[in-house]
């Protein structure tokens, strides 16, 4: 574990102010990374081989994963046992939740986070929601003929994920090219090259700059090679002194964290219960600002107070949180049920604007049917996800200077840009792009496909929740007023 600047909670601590941007800078830096890919890539086994080379898992508890999924007849998922925790995903050999591990780095620089998003078409709403909280993309590609083509072709998740993770606004992207040791593969050169120039297109066609922004690595999860330590050059002499997948994520700089902003946490899981009776706990990153114990918030959209009872970063109790941080805080005041995944812990002098009606520029990715007036969807941002429809096609825009290249067109087809206006059923916290890069994107998806990726441009508006007047109002639809 890093040296722990930021020390466990006392009774006392909520009487004393803390100065989080001072304390933030003195403690080892974040880095949020989500693990992304198409089903069966081998995402959970890397990721879980990883930790247990890096020891934060011990030798007993892998003992046991190794013989309980040797039970099951599963022991080829004994490494991805560490991340996939429930009945369901272990009994099914898939990721359904999102996985969420911390490590430090053996130096004790760097804290990392390591979110394992699902790989399922299915689960793509749970993949937005850990790819919204991360800083690095890390792509698990599998390298066997045939499975690294499904992974890329149209209805393949490895393509989906990447428009997804750069629609989020992921500045890089590891690439592992991954079971290199497989039969038909065994460290092929050739085959490291076709994927790596296959996806050096893709990724391109994008929008990311791949001389910048993104790195290839080969490794095998299940055996753990060139993930921690590099790969012998005798097992892949092409790949001699280069480095290891760890050895690359250690040079990835760390992105400047918005913590003197007003705190905005985003609610990704909760829980009944938590540090006092009647508390409730709830799961997120902190995305901009600070918190500590015994601060008030208000939980928005519900503008409900809440008092910051406990607060837990990679699971220690601590006494203060800040930007970047994925936090468990224990919450007195709200009513659990009221509680819902995509709500935001917000300042309570300064909180997240409210909306049901905003005017976004989106880009289209490939609907099945072209997108009219009135097209229903669900809006997702972060873990939220809301009934939305959408109420005007004002422009068709020019991609690269965004001049207006035909008003009010009738339908939108795919890769336009478009300025268009989104009402959502209920009130949802966005605010524009230009103020809040966290609460400026959104995506749209309908039926199982994500239709376009959008960027707030104006918020149309605003609602002021009664209760920040009241302190006692709920999401009822009474208890809103609007203030356009
Ligand atoms: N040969 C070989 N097999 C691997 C490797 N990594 C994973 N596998 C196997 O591939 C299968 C899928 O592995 P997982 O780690 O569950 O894949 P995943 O991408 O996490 O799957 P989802 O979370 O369901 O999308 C398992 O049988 C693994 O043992 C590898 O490096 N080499």
């Amino acid at each position: 574990m890093a040296p722990a600047t930021n020390a466990p909670a006392t009774a006392t601590s909520s009487k004393k102010k803390i100065d989080i941007v001072a304390e933030a800078a003195k403690r080892p830096s974040r880095l949020n990374l989500v693990i992304v890919g198409h089903v069966d890539a081998g995402k959970s086994t890397l990721t879980g081989h990883l930790l247990v080379q890096l020891g934060e898992v011990d030798t007993r508890t892998m003992h046991g994963y190794t013989r309980d999924s040797a039970k099951q007849g599963k022991s080829s998922f004994a490494f991805a046992w560490v991340m996939d925790q429930g009945a369901e995903e272990r009994a099914r050999g898939v990721t359904i939740d999102v996985g969420v591990h911390h490590l430090a780095t053996p130096s004790g620089n760097r804290v990392y986070t390591l979110l394992d998003a699902p790989g399922h078409r299915d689960f793509i709403p749970n993949m937005i929601s850990g790819a919204a909280q991360a800083d690095v993309a890390v792509l698990v590609v599998d390298a066997v003929h045939g499975e690294f083509e499904a992974g890329l072709d149209g209805g393949g998740q490895a393509r989906e994920h990447l428009l997804l993770v750069k629609s989020l606004g992921i500045p890089r992207v590891v690439v592992a090219v991954n079971k290199m040791d497989s039969a038909g593969v065994q460290w092929s050169e050739d085959r490291y090259n076709t994927i790596k120039g296959a996806l050096e297109s893709l990724l391109a066609s994008i929008g990311y700059n791949v001389a910048k922004h993104v790195a290839f690595v080969p490794t095998s999860g299940l055996s753990g090679v060139n993930l921690t330590k590099r790969v012998d050059p005798a097992v892949c002499p092409w790949y001699k002194d280069q480095p290891s997948l760890m050895e690359i994520l250690d040079t990835l700089p760390v992105p400047p964290r918005p913590i003197a902003k007003p705190l905005r946490m985003l609610v990704s899981d909760y829980a009944k219960g938590g540090a006092s009776s009647g508390s409730v706990s709830v799961w997120g990153r902190i995305e901009t600002g600070g918190v500590q114990v015994g601060d008030v918030v208000l939980l928005m959209p519900l503008g409900e107070e809440a008092t910051v009872r406990a607060l837990e970063v990679n699971d220690e109790m601590v006494k203060w949180a800040a930007a970047g941080d994925h936090v468990m805080a224990s919450l007195a005041g709200p009513d659990p049920q009221q509680m819902s995944t995509g709500l935001v812990v917000s300042d309570k002098l300064q909180p997240v604007l409210v909306t049901n009606r905003v005017e976004a520029k989106i880009l289209v990715f490939e609907p099945k049917v072209p997108i009219t007036l009135g097209y229903p969807v669900i809006l997702h941002q972060g873990a939220l996800n809301e009934p939305a429809v959408i109420t005007k096609l004002h422009a068709v825009l020019d991609k690269t200077d965004g001049h207006v290249i035909k008003k009010n067109p009738r339908v939108l087809t795919k890769g336009m840009t478009a300025l268009v206006e989104v009402a959502t059923d209920r009130p949802v916290c966005l605010e524009p792009f230009a103020d809040s890069k966290e609460f400026g994107r959104f995506l749209l998806r309908k039926g199982g496909e994500t239709l376009a990726a959008g960027i707030v441009s104006k918020v149309m508006a605003t609602y002021q929740p009664a209760a920040m007047r009241t302190g006692l109002e709920s999401r009822s639809s009474s208890g809103w007023s609007l203030v356009e």
